[in-house]
């Protein structure tokens, strides 16, 4: 019998691409993703709550947790913490239902390392001053903070090629439809090998 697990979704990319944005258009479409909502010791923004858009953790807290060895990956992006849940990933995998992450690259090269069989989907800018305007223009960060996430974003831009699919965000709804196709495609192509392993087995008996 051939275990039925959802499948492990990364969607990465560097800081401004529009993560977020296509995530949450992605969600209000597809229903049967689960969304693994991260561990991190930044300051909330405003109109963000905890639980729902990040579980909001004290560095200390963040620390006994990866002592714990309860993240599955987790990163230090311009001086904070950010991390993956192991438990809720690995349950809710097992219980048949794919998860989405949405994470930096580092992180998702740590997932790669435990979970060969994710899919990895790296959303990519229009341009460098597109990405840089995004960043800007949310207003979420400091001018200071901003040049540190571009001096981010050029690194990560360069692991691009440890990734399945590279995926431009140009427009929010384009890009949700080329993830949605990603998605029913990783599904039929596990169909297909699920459907040969068990004529294999059939041919055998
Ligand atoms: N296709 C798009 N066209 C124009 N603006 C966009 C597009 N996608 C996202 N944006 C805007 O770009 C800004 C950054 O988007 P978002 O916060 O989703 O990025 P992110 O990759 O999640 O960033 P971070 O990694 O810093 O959390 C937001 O103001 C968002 O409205
Ligand atoms: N490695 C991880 N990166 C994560 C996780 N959750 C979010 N992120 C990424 O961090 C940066 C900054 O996020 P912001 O909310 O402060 O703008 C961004 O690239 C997120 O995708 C995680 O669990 N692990």
């Amino acid at each position: 019998m051939i275990e039925e697990k959802g499948i492990l979704f990364i969607l990465s990319g560097p800081s401004g691409v529009g993560k977020g944005t296509v995530r949450k258009a992605l969600f209000s479409r597809d229903t049967d993703l689960k969304y693994s909502i991260s561990m991190t010791t930044r300051q909330q923004r405003p109109g963000e709550k905890d639980g729902v858009d990040y579980f909001y953790k004290t560095k200390e807290a963040f620390e006994a947790l990866i002592e714990q060895n309860q993240l599955l990956e987790y990163a230090k992006y311009v001086n904070n913490y950010y991390g993956t849940p192991r438990n809720y990933v690995e349950e809710t995998l097992a219980a048949g239902h794919d998860v989405f992450l949405e994470i930096e690259v580092q992180g998702a090269l740590q997932v790669k390392e435990n979970f060969p069989e994710g899919v990895f989907i790296f959303l990519f800018p229009p341009s460098l001053e597109e990405l840089k305007n995004r960043i800007v223009h949310r207003g979420t960060e400091s001018a200071e903070l901003v040049l540190n996430r571009l001096k981010e974003a050029r690194k990560e831009i360069e692991m691009m090629d440890a990734y399945d699919y590279v995926v431009v965000n140009d427009h929010v709804d384009l890009a949700v439809e080329k993830i949605q196709s990603i998605i029913q495609s990783e599904h039929l192509k596990r169909e297909r090998i699920a459907k040969q392993y068990k004529q294999l087995l059939e041919d055998e008996l």
